[in-house]
């Protein structure tokens, strides 16, 4: 452990410096007591939510010595997760930074084993796509280790939709197809929908109508224009604003899209978004002033199809970390080969290999059965049985990929350019991304 004198206050430095746009970092407003003391090895699995992280986080901590999580507190309840996902980088207002750190305190065993080469290790999977996360851990932990796990994003998106009706009732999600739908009309109707132009056009009518309807309401505020008797000039005059701002959101959209320049980052889309805003009362960092605006967020809830535009947010980490401190399995590799995805791991967290304890043999037991669910008490009782190799929640419908066939394969293309965005993204990095394979491009691969 190290002492460190408040070293990065208020604004994460990185390789590239970051546009007057990206205001992201000051609004996330980093202020630590210099007196606590910081590790000198700490990593996070960033992500993706629904791509085994669970499993992932497990076995490191369970079968290597030398990496430690926090210990899990809490009522029996709230204990299943609390070890692996302290939520702590991405919400506001920004919790008490010396208690994060006091619940990875050493025991006297772990002291025996030299705490200076611990690795320390947060695996809360909403980080990746929160802008405002990279902002805090990059100003915390310059030299932290990124462990990011990418699904394909259209199996990513049912697992989602998924454990959100299992975990929080039916009702509290829109059928897949709607909720889908719901938020990729959201996502360009704000030319942040990062997809072909193609498609673009084809979602035209979807953004006309949204941005003439935005359109209608701004004008209608107008003094002026209300006040207006004659209502056939009226009704001209609008039809005509109307087609251009429509004209005008479509041309920038796909200008966004022109492969030779450059795509909006993901912060100016989703502008250094937080999470669990709720309590929040007031901007955390009195120079930001506007922080608060910043923790709003509009979009819908789950983002089911926004999270699986994984090249876009890595980009955004990228601006704050250097490539070496990021490594990028794919889990279709952790399914086929979770022993050598755990050694590569743990040799990109430099801890010794030699250490891993052998597998503790999986059991069906870490299979929920979706029968008995509906009651959340029965829900977490299943979790408490877990063993520590991973979970899965089967599909609550068990025809869900016939039933959502078409909007599966909607995905399937929407996500074909994003994708080939991210191949080429991680082949820029070179043969030390971590990476392997592709996603497949359709359900029936
Ligand atoms: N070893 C291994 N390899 C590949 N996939 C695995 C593995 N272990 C668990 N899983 C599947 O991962 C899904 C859960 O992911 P997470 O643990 O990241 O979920 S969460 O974000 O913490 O809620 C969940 O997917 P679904 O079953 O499709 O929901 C798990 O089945």
């Amino acid at each position: 452990m190290r002492i460190v004198n408040n070293p990065h206050q208020g604004l994460a430095a990185g390789p590239e410096s970051l546009s007057a746009d990206d205001q992201c970092c000051p609004a996330a407003g980093v202020h630590f007591d210099s007196s606590i003391s910081l590790p000198d090895r700490m990593s996070f699995i960033i992500g993706a939510q629904k791509s085994g992280t669970t499993y992932l986080f497990d076995e490191l901590v369970s079968r290597h010595p030398m990496i430690k999580s926090q210990t899990p507190t809490g009522s029996r309840r709230l204990r299943v997760n609390s070890a692996k996902e302290p939520h702590f980088f991405h919400t506001m207002p920004l919790k008490d930074f010396g208690r994060y750190m006091k619940a990875f305190s050493l025991t006297r065993r772990d002291t025996s084993r030299h705490s200076s080469n611990m690795t320390f290790i947060d695996g809360t999977p909403d980080y990746i796509h929160i802008p405002s996360a990279a902002c805090r851990i990059a100003a915390t932990f310059p030299s932290a280790k990124l462990i990011v796990i990418l699904r394909d994003p259209v199996m990513r998106a049912l697992s989602h939709w998924n454990m959100v009706r299992i975990m929080r009732g039916k009702d509290a999600i829109l059928d897949f197809d709607k909720e889908v739908k719901q938020e990729l009309r959201y996502m360009r109707s704000r030319a942040c929908s990062y997809e072909s132009r193609d498609m673009l056009s084809n979602a035209s009518t979807e953004n006309i109508k949204d941005a003439a309807s935005r359109l209608e309401n701004a004008k209608s505020e107008q003094a002026g224009f209300a006040s207006s008797t004659n209502l056939r000039v009226r009704t001209a005059r609008m039809k005509r604003l109307k087609s251009r701002e429509a004209e005008e959101a479509i041309s920038t959209s796909s200008a966004l899209w022109k492969k030779d320049q450059s795509l909006p980052s993901w912060n100016q889309c989703y502008k250094c978004e937080f999470m669990f805003c709720g309590t929040y009362s007031g901007p955390v960092d009195a120079s930001a002033g506007k922080a608060r605006e910043y923790c709003s967020h509009e979009y819908p809830e789950y983002g089911l199809v926004r999270r699986g535009l994984y090249a876009y947010q890595l980009e955004w980490w990228l601006k704050l970390f250097p490539a070496e401190q990021l490594l990028v399995i794919n889990h279709q590799q952790l399914n086929d080969e979770p022993e050598a995805v755990l050694e590569k791991v743990i040799t990109f967290l430099d801890q010794d290999v030699a250490l891993i304890k052998p597998t503790l043999a999986t059991t069906s037991s870490n299979k929920i059965n979706v029968t008995t669910l509906g009651d959340e008490d029965v829900v977490h009782k299943a979790f408490r049985k877990m063993n520590a190799s991973g979970w899965s929640l089967p599909l609550s419908d068990r025809d869900a990929r016939e039933k959502h066939a078409e909007t599966l394969s909607e995905l399937y293309s929407y996500y074909a350019e994003p994708n080939a965005d991210l191949y080429h993204l991680l082949e820029g990095l070179g043969p030390t991304s971590g990476w392997t394979g592709m996603f497949p491009q359709s359900d029936n691969e």
